[in-house]
């Protein structure tokens, strides 16, 4: 098929997953500002895609439009149109609840509520009426957790306070909370910014792992963790997007001079 957007260098030809979500002429505006241009992005099925480039080239911007999180803040609007399968997913009969559920998010810094370890997992499950019995519920959170390589750690303190957790510990508790509800893409909102370089792996090693059974849309500003958690990559620029295509090809053959420059250190 071919790309709407004429200018825009995507190693489409190269594809073997099939297209789980993409962005056709997306459009934003705060306000009076536009931060996106007519991105054209399509997320591959059961794949990591990372969104990088320099601060305010509107990476968080384009993740927050695939579960209209926009529609939180009062002076943004989202034009173009953006698909989930074969769902338009700003057509106006969508439940916005329920699309969150399909497309879960997890934010730059762990924000478990303040809860113990187990509610914060069960919330989503209840709240989407999800167990029938507590049972149920039970194997819902301990699969959850045991997904985001939490269970063993904490397994004899469920009914504590989950913002009693390490930091790390805490963003796989929130990644354990966004899986409860059986989502089928994950979007991560710089997931490590705030942790350390030990909690920074296992979150990593878990991406890696989760990508078998979820698509996953991770923005980065670092570059090392771009190439060893996605298959894919896209570079954005000034509200652009420039380039998107296999992470190893971005990173080593890039097509235009801003990709190079960017993942050369030139600017950013
Ligand atoms: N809530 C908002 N209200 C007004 N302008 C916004 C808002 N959020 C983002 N912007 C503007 O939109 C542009 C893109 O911002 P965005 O946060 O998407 O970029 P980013 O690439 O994720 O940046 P960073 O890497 O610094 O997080 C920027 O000019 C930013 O100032």
């Amino acid at each position: 098929m071919q790309d709407t957007n004429p200018n825009l260098k995507q190693d489409s030809d190269i594809r073997s997953n099939p297209i789980k979500m993409s962005g056709e002429k997306v459009t934003v505006h705060y306000g009076a500002k536009q931060a996106l241009f007519d991105v054209d992005l399509k997320i591959e099925e059961n794949q990591v895609t990372s969104l990088i480039g320099p601060s305010g080239c509107g990476k968080s911007t384009f993740l927050r439009c695939l579960n209209r999180m926009n529609d939180t803040i009062d002076i943004c609007r989202v034009g173009g149109k953006i698909m989930l399968d074969s769902t338009d997913i700003y057509n106006a009969d969508v439940d916005v609840v329920e699309l969150r559920a399909r497309v879960g998010m997890v934010f730059q810094k762990a924000n478990p509520f303040p809860k113990s370890i187990f509610e914060n997992v069960a919330y989503g499950p209840r709240i989407h009426g999800l167990c029938r019995t507590k049972a149920e519920m039970d194997e819902v959170v301990v699969t959850s957790l045991q997904k985001a390589g939490l269970f063993e750690e904490i397994k004899d303190r469920l009914d504590e306070p989950g913002t009693g957790l390490s930091g790390g510990q805490q963003q796989r508790l929130c990644i354990a909370r966004a899986i409860a509800v059986s989502p089928e893409v994950i979007l991560m909102d710089e997931p490590c910014s705030a942790l350390d370089p030990i909690a920074t792996a296992k979150v990593e090693e878990l991406i890696d792992e989760l990508r078998e059974n979820y698509t996953i849309v991770i923005v980065t500003h670092s570059m090392q963790q771009a190439a060893r958690v996605s298959q894919r990559t896209a570079f954005f620029h000034m509200g652009n997007l420039v380039e998107e295509g296999p992470t190893d090809h971005i990173f080593t053959n890039p097509k235009d001079k801003r990709t190079q420059d960017y993942i050369t250190g030139r600017f950013g």
